[in-house]
C-alpha cells in the first residue's frame, strides 16, 4: 500500500501468520469476509463523506442521524440487504459508534412484537413496522425505576364498558424515562405497564401504544412527550420521556401471546413461560457481547496498537533513534492483554449468539428448560464484558498520551457509546446477582446429586485440588484453573433467601468467576479448532495471555486454597511477561485482522496508513474555532482588557 508510515509497513512485513486467514476465522469463513467487504464497499460509497461528527452540535448530530437513517434504509432496499448481518455491516459504517434514532425499533420493538404478540397482532402491526410506517421503541424504564421491574408504576386499567385499557402515569416517578427514540422520533411504543382488571393487579405486561399522529407526528391527546436532554453520549438518539394522562387504547393492543384479558375483563394466563414479558432483554443481552468486542474492545486496541507502532518517544540508548513506544514492556503490558480480551469477548459473543438461537428455538417449540441458564449466562456475560470493555477503552486512551485525549483519537466516541452498556439492558451489578442467584440454586441441586449440563456442568464434576500448570502452560491446565476458581466460589455462596445482601459482594465475584471460566473455555475450544498452524499458534498465545493476565490480576483467588502454588504463580508471572515479547512481533497484524475501515474506527491515531501527524494537523486546522483568525468574542470581551485606551476610541 502506497504512502504507509514506514514503521507500520515494517510491522506488516515482519509477521508470522496470514492476516487474511485470521480475518476469515473472525468472520466465520472466507465467504462471509467476501460478502462483508462487498456490503461495506456499498456503504462507503454512500456514507464515507460528510461533516465531521466532532464539530457538530447535539441538534446537528440528531438531524444528521435522521438523514443517515433515511439513506441507510434506502440503501438496504436498493441493494436488497435483508439478512441481519448484512444490514448490520451497512449500518456500522453509516453510524460508526453512533446510535440511529430508530435503533430501538429493530433492537427491541420488533422482537417484542413478534415474540409477545398473537398471530393477529403480528399480522396487523409487523407489515407497517417493516415499512417504517410505524417506528417503535421499547418503553419500560421509568424515572423512578429501571432495575426493579416489579416496582414500575405506569398502570393499564381495563374498562369492560368500552373494552379499552386506560394507560396512566400516576406519579412523577412513573413517567417512562430513557427509552431510545421516544423523545422526537418514534410514533409507537411497546409500553410495559401494570395490568389491572376487575380490580386486581396482574403485574407487568406489554401494550402496543400509538404515541403520535400518523399525519402530523404531533403527540396524541393525553400524551406529554419529549427528549430527556443531553447525556454522557448517545447524542444522535433522542432518549425520551412520556407521561400518560388516562390515555385509552383498544383491548386488542395488549400483546396477548402469553396472557390475555377477555372482553369481560377476565384475565387468562396461557403459558408456564416464566417471566415471559422479560424475554426481549435476554435477546439483547445475548447479542450485546459480540458487539462489545467489535464496537469497543477491537477498535480501541486497533487505535492504540497502530499508534504505538508509529509513535516514537524518549531515549533508550544514547544517540539512537527514539524507540517505538510499542517496544516498551509497560506499553505491551497495557495493550496486549486488551488485545487478548478483544479476541476472547469476540469468540464468546459468537458462541452466545449460537446458544441464544438454540434456546429461542426450543422455547418456540414449548421447551423452556434451558431459559434459566440462558438468562443467567447472558446476564453475567453482559455485565462482565461491558465492564471489561469500558475499562479497556480507557486504558487504551491512557496508553496514547495527549493525542489519546483528543477527539481525533476516536476514543471519546467509542467510550461513551460502549460504557452505556454497563447500565442499559440491566445494570451490571444486578445482572451479576441474577447470574449468582442461578448458580447458587444450581450448585445446591448438584450437591444433592443432580447431574448438570451446559455452562454449569462443572458444578456436578469432580474438580482437581491442585493445578496442573507447568512451564508448558497447556490451555487445558489454564481452563482447569478457572474451573476450580468458579467451583470454589459457588461452593462458598449463600442461600438466595437468608443472607443475600450480606453476601452480595462475594456473589458478584462468584458470577464473574463463572463467566471467566466460560470465556476461557470458549477461547480454548476456538484455538483447538483452528487448522492453520501459524494462526493457531498466535491465537493460542492470545488465549494464554488472556488467562494468565486474569490469574495474575486475581492471584489471591488461585493461591488462597493452595490450588496454584507460589512456585506456579511465579511461573505464571514469568510466562505472562514473556508472552508480551512473543506477541509484539504480530501485534499490528493481530489488529489488522479485525479488518476495520478507517471510516468505522474514526481515529487519526488508528489510521491504517499510520500517517498520524500530517492528518492530525489538517484535522485541527479544520476546526470551526479556527475561523476567523480572531474571534469576535475576543474583540468584545478580552481586547478591552489588553488595550484599555483603545476601548475609549
Ligand atoms: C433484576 C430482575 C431480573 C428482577 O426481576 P424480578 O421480577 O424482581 O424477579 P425476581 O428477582 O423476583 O425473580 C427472579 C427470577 O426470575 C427469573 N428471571 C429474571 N429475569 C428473567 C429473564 N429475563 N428471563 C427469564 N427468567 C428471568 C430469574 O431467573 C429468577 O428465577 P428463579 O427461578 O430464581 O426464581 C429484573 O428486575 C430485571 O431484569 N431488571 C433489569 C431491567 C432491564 O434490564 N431493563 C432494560 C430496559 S431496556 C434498555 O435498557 C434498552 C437499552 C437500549 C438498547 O439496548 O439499545
Ligand atoms: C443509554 C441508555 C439507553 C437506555 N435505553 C432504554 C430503552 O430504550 N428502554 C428502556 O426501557 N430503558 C432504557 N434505559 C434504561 C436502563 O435500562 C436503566 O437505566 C437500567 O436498567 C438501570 O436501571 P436504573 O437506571 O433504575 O438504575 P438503578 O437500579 O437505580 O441503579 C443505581 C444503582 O443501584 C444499584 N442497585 C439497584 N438495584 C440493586 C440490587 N437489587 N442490588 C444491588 N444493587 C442494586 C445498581 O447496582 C446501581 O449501582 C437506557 C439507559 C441508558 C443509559
Amino acid at each position: 500500500m502506497a504512502n504507509v508510515n514506514p514503521d507500520l509497513r515494517k510491522e506488516r512485513e515482519n509477521g508470522t501468520f496470514s492476516v487474511e486467514k485470521l480475518t476469515n476465522l473472525l468472520d466465520g469463513g472466507k465467504h462471509v469476509t467476501d460478502r462483508r467487504r462487498h456490503v461495506e464497499r456499498l456503504a462507503l460509497n454512500e456514507f464515507s463523506k460528510g461533516e465531521d461528527y466532532n464539530f457538530m452540535s447535539r441538534k446537528e448530530r440528531y438531524i444528521s442521524a435522521l438523514h443517515k437513517t433515511e439513506r441507510a434504509l434506502r440503501c438496504c432496499k436498493e441493494y436488497g440487504l435483508t439478512k441481519p448481518d448484512e444490514v448490520y455491516w451497512l449500518w456500522q459504517l453509516a453510524f460508526p459508534h453512533e446510535a440511529s434514532p430508530i435503533q430501538l425499533h429493530g433492537d427491541m420493538f420488533l422482537p417484542t412484537l413478534t415474540r409477545q404478540g398473537t398471530e393477529e397482532q403480528v399480522n396487523k402491526y409487523l407489515p407497517l413496522a417493516e415499512k417504517y410506517q410505524i417506528i417503535g421503541t421499547y418503553a419500560q424504564t421509568e424515572m423512578g425505576h429501571g432495575t426493579f421491574i416489579r416496582g414500575l408504576e405506569t398502570t393499564a386499567t381495563y374498562d369492560p364498558q368500552t373494552e379499552e385499557f386506560i394507560l396512566h402515569s400516576p406519579t412523577l416517578t412513573s413517567l417512562k424515562w430513557w427509552p431510545g427514540g421516544l423523545g422526537k422520533t418514534s410514533n409507537y411504543a411497546i409500553v410495559m405497564a401494570l395490568l389491572y382488571t376487575n380490580g386486581k393487579n396482574y403485574g407487568m405486561h406489554p401494550f402496543m401504544v400509538q404515541l403520535r399522529s400518523h399525519e402530523t407526528h404531533e403527540p396524541l391527546p393525553g400524551i406529554t412527550i419529549g427528549d430527556i436532554g443531553p447525556k454522557f453520549g448517545f447524542d444522535t438518539i433522542d432518549n425520551g420521556f412520556v407521561q400518560f394522562d388516562h390515555f385509552r387504547i383498544p383491548r386488542e393492543d395488549m400483546l396477548m401471546k402469553y396472557s390475555q384479558v377477555l372482553k369481560d375483563g377476565t384475565y387468562v394466563k396461557s403459558t408456564k413461560l416464566k417471566k415471559s414479558s422479560y424475554g426481549v432483554m435476554v435477546l439483547v443481552r445475548s447479542m450485546l457481547i459480540y458487539y462489545l468486542a467489535i464496537q469497543g474492545l477491537a477498535p480501541a486496541c486497533t487505535i492504540a496498537i497502530r499508534y504505538s507502532a508509529v509513535r516514537r518517544q524518549s531515549e533508550q540508548t544514547k544517540s539512537q533513534l527514539e524507540p517505538q513506544i510499542l517496544d516498551y514492556q509497560t506499553q505491551q503490558y497495557k495493550l496486549f492483554p486488551i488485545l487478548a480480551s478483544a479476541y476472547a469477548v469476540l469468540f464468546t459473543g459468537v458462541k452466545m449468539k449460537e446458544i441464544y438461537y438454540e434456546v429461542d428455538n426450543e422455547i418456540q417449540q414449548g421447551h423452556t428448560e434451558r431459559l434459566p441458564e440462558l438468562h443467567a449466562l447472558s446476564s453475567g456475560l453482559k455485565a462482565l464484558t461491558s465492564s471489561m470493555a469500558s475499562w479497556c477503552i480507557e486504558r487504551c486512551r491512557l496508553a496514547c498520551g495527549g493525542h489519546g485525549y483528543s477527539a481525533a483519537s476516536g476514543f471519546p466516541k467509542i467510550y461513551v457509546a460502549v460504557t452505556a452498556a454497563c447500565t442499559y439492558e440491566g445494570e451490571n451489578t444486578v445482572m451479576l446477582l441474577q447470574c449468582a442467584r442461578y448458580l447458587i440454586k444450581t450448585y445446591q441441586g448438584a450437591s444433592n446429586g443432580k447431574k448438570l449440563s451446559g455452562s454449569v456442568s462443572y458444578l456436578s464434576d469432580k474438580v482437581n485440588s491442585r493445578s496442573t500448570i507447568t512451564s508448558e502452560f497447556s490451555l487445558k491446565s489454564l481452563v482447569d484453573a478457572f474451573k476450580h476458581r468458579a467451583f470454589r466460589f459457588q461452593a462458598c455462596g449463600s442461600d438466595p433467601e437468608d443472607s443475600w445482601n450480606r453476601n452480595s459482594v462475594v456473589l458478584t465475584k462468584a458470577a464473574e468467576a463463572h463467566c471467566y471460566y466460560y470465556m476461557v473455555s470458549v477461547f480454548e475450544s476456538v484455538v483447538e479448532a483452528v487448522e492453520d498452524d501459524a494462526v493457531k499458534r498466535v491465537v493460542g498465545q492470545l488465549c494464554q495471555l488472556f488467562a494468565l493476565f486474569a490469574i495474575h490480576e486475581n492471584a489471591g483467588d488461585f493461591v488462597q486454597d493452595g490450588f496454584i502454588s507460589n512456585d506456579q504463580m511465579e511461573l505464571v508471572k514469568w510466562k505472562e511477561l514473556s508472552l508480551l515479547s512473543d506477541i509484539r512481533r504480530n501485534a499490528v497484524l493481530l489488529v489488522d485482522a479485525f479488518d476495520f475501515h478507517d471510516e468505522f474506527i474514526g481515529s487519526i491515531l488508528g489510521r491504517f496508513d499510520g500517517n498520524v501527524y500530517a492528518n492530525l494537523f489538517e484535522w485541527a486546522k479544520s476546526s470551526p474555532l479556527n475561523k476567523p483568525e480572531v474571534q469576535e468574542s475576543y474583540i468584545k470581551y478580552l481586547q478591552p482588557l489588553l488595550n484599555p485606551n483603545k476601548s475609549k476610541l
